[in-house]
């Protein structure tokens, strides 16, 4: 399917009120979309079901399924859509800066958390906060293509729900893939801005706040896989973001394993809660001032089918008949995203917080997070 075709079916959606997802998946992927047929609110506890699904921080709030026999599926391959007829729009964009109260609000909290920290309630939490801006585009497709285009290697998306709202991001982190027996994970956190090199140093707060990840995801797989194995650490860059980055992968030993209890194990990873778990996240629902909902929770395809050819070697043609479809699962974190209300857009940023944070810094990183998503607006 063209691209121009693809784009003209969301249109027709959106224009019918009707629930939708697109997405792409990183360098080189498909852009795909679910189109609900019908605006009924599903929704999966058991991770079970065929579909798209949106998580939300607190599972216990309901996960949102758009699920495969009640959408039509499209897929239109990778390109690299035309915004020159844009780019005026995007230069008149002023960045509405934070007001001095919120700032003073976030930095309380931080101090909060380096307290509970000192005083042992965890090791790490991850604090966050909601910031504004007036969106310019004329639509929320226009502002899909920007990240499309700003992001090539993330988990872009648009995701929009009549009884629930309309959330966009382009978030550099997965929560889960699986293959067959393949389960692929990976470790992030620690931020620093890039300036024009991913050969930097990190210091002793990102090496730790990035460690206690890797720790944590490895030691909660453990019983679900065999060989797990786990990357050197390295820089990768996510907009105008550097971060490290760790791959963990591994067989699942069970093939019947539940992903709800895998997903369980997982969610929310120290990258976004803190550790222990439990206490990050009681301190995160009572300290921070407002409902995170999907920021930080997680979204993607789920026991979703793939066809693959078993040999694309064209001189093997006739291997290709034995093409065989696979299920699969994507998980990604809902993080750099943020949801439209009429003209604004809600922007949803936080940080890592341990015992060698600096709230100014800690502060200042979460301003870095915000601008690079303003500028797509
Ligand atoms: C919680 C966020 O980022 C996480 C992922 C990468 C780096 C992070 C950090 O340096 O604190 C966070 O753990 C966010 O961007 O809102």
């Amino acid at each position: 399917m063209t691209f121009s075709v693809f784009f003209e079916e969301i249109q027709n959606q959106f224009a019918q009120n009707l629930p939708l997802v697109a997405y792409k998946m990183g360098q080189e992927a498909p852009i795909k979309a679910f189109l609900q047929e019908n605006d009924r609110l599903y929704k999966t506890s058991s991770f079970e079901e065929s579909g798209f699904v949106l998580a939300p921080f607190n599972l216990e709030q309901g996960s949102i399924l758009i699920p495969s026999m009640h959408a039509k599926m499209l897929t239109t391959s990778a390109v690299n859509p035309d915004l020159s007829r844009d780019a005026n729009i995007a230069l008149k964009n002023t960045l509405e800066n934070p007001s001095a109260r919120e700032k003073e609000a976030h930095i309380e909290l931080i101090k909060k958390g380096i307290t509970a920290i000192q005083n042992k309630e965890f090791t790490k939490v991850v604090l966050s906060r909601q910031e504004l801006q007036t969106v310019n585009k004329n639509s929320a497709l226009d502002i899909f293509t920007w990240l499309l285009q700003s992001y090539p290697s993330a988990f872009v998306y648009i995701w929009f729900h009549p009884k629930v709202g309309l959330w966009l991001g382009a978030t550099p982190e997965t929560l889960l893939q699986i293959e067959n027996k393949t389960f692929k994970t990976m470790s992030l956190a620690g931020t620093q801005t890039y300036k024009n090199t991913n050969s930097i140093t990190w210091g002793a707060k990102e090496l730790d706040e990035q460690n206690i990840v890797t720790k944590f995801i490895t030691a909660q797989l453990a019983p679900y896989l065999t060989n797990l194995t786990v990357s050197d650490t390295e820089t990768i860059r996510a907009g105008n973001l550097l971060h490290l980055k760790t791959l963990i992968t591994g067989e699942l030993s069970n093939m019947q394993t539940n992903l709800k209890n895998i997903i369980a194990a997982l969610h929310p990873t120290p990258a976004v809660c803190g550790l222990p778990k439990e206490a990050a996240k009681t301190f995160i629902n009572s300290q921070e001032n407002y409902d995170r909902e999907f920021y930080t929770g997680f979204l993607g395809e789920l026991h979703v089918k793939k066809i693959q050819s078993r040999n694309t070697n064209r001189r093997n043609v006739e291997n290709n008949a034995y093409a065989h479809i696979k299920t699969v699962s994507n998980l990604f974190v809902n993080l750099r995203c943020m949801q439209i209300k009429d003209k604004t857009a809600l922007i949803y940023v936080g940080g890592g917080i341990t015992q060698d944070s600096n709230p100014d810094k800690e502060w200042e990183e979460t301003v870095a997070k915000s601008a690079t998503m303003k500028k797509v607006l």
